[in-house]
């Protein structure tokens, strides 16, 4: 039994974070490899799937969400876990005083959390190296409250990924 730990990262942090699950899914004793959703193309050799993409406004990544759609129908007919990697900061919540996580889930959750009945649905703290980000988000981060909104610093919360992790390999395993 394979699962794939499917992402699409733009600078990396979400790649990080894939493989992090799966490395934590083999060590659990499953059969787990983690790819860019980009470079697969045949997914009738996966038993189980955990898709993750990070967020940009309010959105996966175009590649995460097709890839989904494409594959919908073998998707569906499996285990299903769905990921996403966007809030940063230290702050649980926002402004108003809202769960940050919550807040950010993407709008993929929605759909997907109908068409594909995943057994969970995830948000992370991402990461932001400002140094590395293309010009338009650059960009974004310029725009009011953006600095505030996107500050820069790795935010990945480890022991709550692994801590997913591990449910996902014990329903695997049960
Ligand atoms: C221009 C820009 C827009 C962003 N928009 C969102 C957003 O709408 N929601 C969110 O949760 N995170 C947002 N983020 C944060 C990223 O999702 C976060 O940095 C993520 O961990 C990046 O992962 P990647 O390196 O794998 O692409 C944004 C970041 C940038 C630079």
């Amino acid at each position: 039994m394979t699962t794939l730990v499917g992402f699409s990262s733009k600078y990396g942090a979400t790649e990080g974070i894939a493989e992090r699950i799966a490395r934590k899914l083999r060590e659990a004793g499953q059969d787990a490899v983690a790819r860019p959703v980009a470079s697969v193309d045949q997914v009738d050799e996966y038993d189980a799937f955990v898709i993750g993409s990070s967020a940009y406004m309010g959105s996966w990544r175009k590649e995460a969400t097709h890839f989904v759609r494409r594959h919908e129908d073998v998707i569906r007919a499996h285990p299903v876990w769905l990921f996403s990697s966007g809030p940063l900061g230290t702050a649980g919540k926002d402004a108003l005083g809202r769960d940050l996580r919550k807040e950010s889930e993407p709008k993929q959750f929605e759909e997907f959390g109908q068409s594909l009945q995943p057994r969970g649905m995830q948000v992370f703290f991402g990461a932001l190296d400002a140094s590395v980000l293309g010009r338009r988000d650059k960009l974004v981060r310029r725009i009011p409250s953006g600095l505030e909104l996107l500050p820069e610093g790795d935010f990945r919360d480890w022991p709550a990924i692994d801590e997913w992790a591990a449910e996902i390999a014990r329903e695997l395993s049960a």
